[in-house]
């Protein structure tokens, strides 16, 4: 199981994640109270361990400045938040080259009509199985128009029978989860990964350590 821990906004929180067992930890570039600027994340990259995947969470589509700031910031990845949009995310690849990874991402949206969602998610996760690529999808939750670090889930079983239409897909679950609930996400839905933000904070920007050790366990326990 790939485990992701997004919105860190210091070392010592993405150095806790790393030492504790994550594959991966984000950084929030889009608007957020968790917002970083590449210039704070490149004092804390060179001091992660280099297995540690970087990933930079983006909402724009301007392919130079998202770029630039993957450079400058030391990144591994970028995680494409603006919804699928694979035009983007190959003239990313083509700027960037090989060596960082590019993570489309759709939305599940909350108390809206389900069937137009459902159909919104599947249609999308067919638009990723017919693209060469192989991109990882991240699946999160969205409410109105506002998503990313909400701690809102999605119905889970809802969402099972879709993912499974495309089992090629490497799937990463986001929204909501928590230490007490993400291995359920993973028992329901199977994914390749799991990512958090919201659910193991203290306060938006800073970490809990205890919630990190007990989320990182849980997925691992269940995987
Ligand atoms: O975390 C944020 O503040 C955020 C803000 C704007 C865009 C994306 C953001 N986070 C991206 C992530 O990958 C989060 O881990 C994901 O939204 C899940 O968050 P949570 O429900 O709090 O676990």
């Amino acid at each position: 199981m790939w485990i992701k821990i997004c919105a860190n906004t210091n070392l010592d929180d993405a150095q806790a994640a790393a030492a504790l067992g994550a594959d991966a930890v984000g950084f929030v570039f889009a608007p957020s109270k968790r917002q970083v600027t590449a210039a704070q994340v490149a004092v804390i990259t060179p001091h992660l361990p280099p297995s540690v995947e970087r990933v930079g969470v983006f909402s724009g589509t301007d392919v130079e400045a998202i770029a630039s700031a993957a450079e400058q910031a030391g990144l591994t990845a970028i995680q494409l938040h603006g919804g699928i949009d694979l035009a983007l995310a190959h003239s990313l690849q083509s700027r960037l080259g090989p060596k960082i990874a590019i993570i489309p991402t759709t939305h599940w949206t909350v108390g809206e009509n389900q069937q137009t969602t459902e159909a919104k998610v599947a249609q999308d996760l067919a638009a990723l199985a017919a693209d060469p690529a192989n991109y990882r999808l991240l699946i999160d939750a969205k409410v109105g128009k506002t998503s990313g670090g909400l701690g809102v889930s999605y119905d889970w079983t809802h969402a099972r029978p879709i993912l499974q239409a495309h089992p090629t897909i490497r799937v990463i679950v986001a929204g909501g989860l928590q230490p007490d609930t993400v291995a359920q996400a993973i028992k329901v839905l199977r994914p390749y990964g799991v990512d958090v933000a919201s659910g193991v904070e203290e306060v938006p920007g800073k970490k809990s350590y205890a919630k990190l050790e007990a989320f990182i366990k849980a997925a691992r326990g269940a995987s």
